[in-house]
Formats: C-alpha cells, structure tokens, sequence
C-alpha cells in the first residue's frame, strides 16, 4: 500500500474463486486472480514477474520455489528484478519454514520481553511492530533501496524481509541504549517503558487519558506547573525509589479534571502533555484538521494520509474503492502483451478469473 501510495503500479495476485478479498490494505492495488494450482496459471505469473521491476512475495520459505517461480529462476530470465520476500523468520535457519504471526516473531527479537507494565506478563502492542514496522516497512525500505541501487549497477537482488530481525532493528534504540543504562530495571520500571511517572498515560474525571512525557527538567517543570504542584514538596524526579509515591500524586490530580480542561491547560506549553485521542477523536483534532492528517475515501472511510508528506512529489493515495478479486485482470493481461483470444482461453479453462464491481445502488 505505502509503495502504491507514493506512485507504484501494483498488482496484487489473487486466487480464484475466493467469495472476499481480506486485504484491508488494498489502496490502490490492481488484482489479477490466478490459479497457480495449475501449470498454466503459473506460466502466465512467471511471465508477469520477469516483466515487472519487483515481485513481493509473502509465502512461506520454499512455496515459490515448490512453484518454479523461486528468484534464481526469475532473476535468470530478468536480471534486473527485484524480488523481495517476506517472512516471518526468514529464508535460513531452523524455523524458516514455521508458520507464525505477529507476537511470535516480536518475542523471537527480543523486544516483547520489554513491553508491558511492571509485575505483568510482556504484552504486544497490537501487530504493529513486527508486521507493519519490522515486515512491510522494513521491506518497502529495502525495495526502494534495491530501486536506487539498480539504477547505477543495473541489477536486481533478493531482499530477504525477517519481521524477527526487521523488528529486532527497529529496535535498535533499546539494543544500543542498554550501554547507558537505560534498561537495566525490571520490564515496566524503566524511564521510557512506563515504570517513570512522567512518561506514562494518566486516568481524567471523564474516563479518558492523559498522556505525559515530560522528561527533561525544563518540562517536568512546566507539567507540574500545569498540575499545580510544587516541586520543592515532591519526590525528586529521576529518583526511581520516589517513582511509586510521584505516580501516586500525579494519578490523583489527573483523576480531578476532564481531558478537555487537561488540554486547555496544556496546549500552547512545553510540558509534553497531550490527550490520548481515539480513533473517533483523531481527525476533529485542529492540529490533524490544520495538516490534513487524515482522509476520507469514495466509501467514506477515514484512514492516514501517507506519511511522510514530500515537497515536489508527495503520495497520492487512490480514494476509490478497494478492488474485487480479480477486477483488473483482463486489463493487466492486455498490458502485459496477452491478446485477447488468449485472455478468453484462459478464463474458459479457469487459469484465471475476472470479476466486475457491483454497482452500488
Ligand atoms: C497478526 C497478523 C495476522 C492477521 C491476519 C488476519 C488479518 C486474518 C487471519 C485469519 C483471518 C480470519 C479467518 O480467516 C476466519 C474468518 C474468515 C472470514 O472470511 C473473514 C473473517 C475471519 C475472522 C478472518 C479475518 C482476518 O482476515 C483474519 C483474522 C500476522 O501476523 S500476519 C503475518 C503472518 N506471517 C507471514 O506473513 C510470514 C510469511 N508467511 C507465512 O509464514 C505463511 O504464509 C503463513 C502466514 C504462516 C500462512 O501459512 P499457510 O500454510 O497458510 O500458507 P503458505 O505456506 O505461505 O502457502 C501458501 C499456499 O497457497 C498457495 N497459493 C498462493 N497463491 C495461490 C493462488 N493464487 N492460487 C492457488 N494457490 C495459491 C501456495 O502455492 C501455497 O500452497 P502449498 O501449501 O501447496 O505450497
């Protein structure tokens, strides 16, 4: 979707004869269906790989290959594909070929071990670090560099997209920063890993949150000028003993006013505090309305503008809806150099399938 977003021609490969596309990330993309349970339906993706720039493939090790499409193969007959892959663990080692998902390559980084709040199990913040940081970031980073390095050899490559050392490496802060200390307590009673009390979510009056990051002097300053309390009769700061009672104070004081008198005394200063928005509130924000932070698409849908914005040639993301399994394959085939009598061999003989939009009375 991000490549898409920023100008890619993307086809997503489908099979057929499936009732609902579950790609919820689908803006966009084309979809051409193919059944590759036929030797027929794999020619025909052979040829639409060796023609494209770069083939993404979510498959678990050894599916492509079992296919003959593996990148040997292709890159045999397109030198200058780049053929990325990926994975959960990776094309080596002894779980390359397990099954996983999200949470089990978080723990395989090491990183799940440091999420969650102190005396409690590790908890992982829905799938976004693996999947979506670690995995299909991490990968379109690694697309976009291969692109800008064909471009001076020449030559594809095969980038091979762990989401346990993509999210070990989105991680490397933690990994570094041990050096300095900044890890060495207990899950949850670090400074950025809710053990501090000035870098934690607080409760308000009307059952929504507060979240504070006032970590440098000069704005734990201004957070307790906010919360109008007075340093000189408080724990010290970056005393962890002092942690518990400081939290106790700051829980208590949050706990006596709604999160829009909170913001209305916050907004405009440094203290580093802002409103946990939900979804429902996000958009409405001035600062997102003045940015434009967020869209809406032909169906209504609110989601994300792409990020991040570029000067001369920023995202484009399609506001029309996501595509039906198989709604752009006679166009990708035709474009592809498939004529028409082929095309129709093909849907006869189900290699293929083609599916309208409904129309929406
Ligand atoms: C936390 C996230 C996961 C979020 C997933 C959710 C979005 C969805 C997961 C379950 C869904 C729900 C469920 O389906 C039940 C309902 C269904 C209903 O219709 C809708 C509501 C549902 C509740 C539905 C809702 C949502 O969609 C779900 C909740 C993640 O972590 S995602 C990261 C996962 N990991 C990876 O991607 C790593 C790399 N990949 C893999 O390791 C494997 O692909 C994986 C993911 C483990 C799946 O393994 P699997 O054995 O199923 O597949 P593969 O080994 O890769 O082989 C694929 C085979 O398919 C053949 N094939 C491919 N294309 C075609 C084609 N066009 N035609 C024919 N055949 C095709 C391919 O040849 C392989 O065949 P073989 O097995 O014979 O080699």
């Amino acid at each position: 979707m991000i490549l898409a977003d920023f100008g890619a021609k993307v086809i997503r490969v489908d099979r057929t004869k499936v009732a609902m596309a579950m790609d919820t990330q689908a803006r966009g993309k084309q979809s051409v269906a193919i059944n590759l349970k036929t030797s027929d339906g794999v020619a025909l993706l052979r040829k639409l790989c060796v023609q494209s720039d770069v083939v993404l493939e979510p498959y678990r090790k050894g599916v492509m290959e079992k296919l003959g499409l593996g990148p040997q193969e292709l890159l045999k007959e397109n030198p200058r594909l780049i053929y990325a892959r990926l994975t959960g663990y990776g094309q080596s080692g002894s779980y390359a070929t397990a099954a996983g998902h999200d949470i089990n390559y978080l723990a395989m980084s090491g990183l799940l071990s440091r999420l969650g709040r102190s005396g409690e199990k590790p908890y992982a913040p829905l799938n976004l670090l693996a999947d979506f940081a670690g995995g299909g970031l991490t990968c379109a980073m690694g697309i976009v560099l291969a692109l800008l390095e064909r471009t001076k050899s020449g030559k594809g490559q095969i980038i091979d997209a762990s989401m346990v050392e993509g999210a070990a490496y989105v991680g490397s802060f933690i990994w570094k920063s041990r050096s300095i200390g900044m890890w060495d307590r207990s899950r949850g009673e670090n400074m950025l890993d809710s053990g501090a009390p000035f870098y934690d979510t607080y409760q308000t009056s009307d059952g929504k949150y507060m979240a504070v990051g006032a970590i440098e002097p000069q704005f734990y300053k201004q957070l307790l000028k906010g919360l109008e309390l007075d340093a000189a009769a408080l724990p010290t700061q970056m005393n962890y003993i002092d942690w518990p009672e400081l939290r106790r104070i700051f829980t208590e004081r949050f706990a006596t006013k709604t999160q829009a008198d909170w913001s209305k005394i916050f907004d405009g200063t440094d203290a580093c505090v802002t409103p946990v928005l939900s979804f429902d509130q996000v958009s409405s924000h001035p600062h997102n309305q003045e940015r434009g932070s967020f869209i809406q698409d032909s169906s209504r849908e609110e989601s994300p503008r792409p990020a991040p914005v570029l000067s001369r040639t920023p995202a484009q993301p399609c506001l029309a809806s996501d595509p039906v399994i198989g709604e752009h394959t006679v166009e990708v085939l035709e474009e592809y150099g498939f004529s028409s009598a082929q095309i129709d061999q093909m849907l006869t003989a189900g290699i293929i399938e083609c599916n309208a939009v409904k129309a929406k009375l």
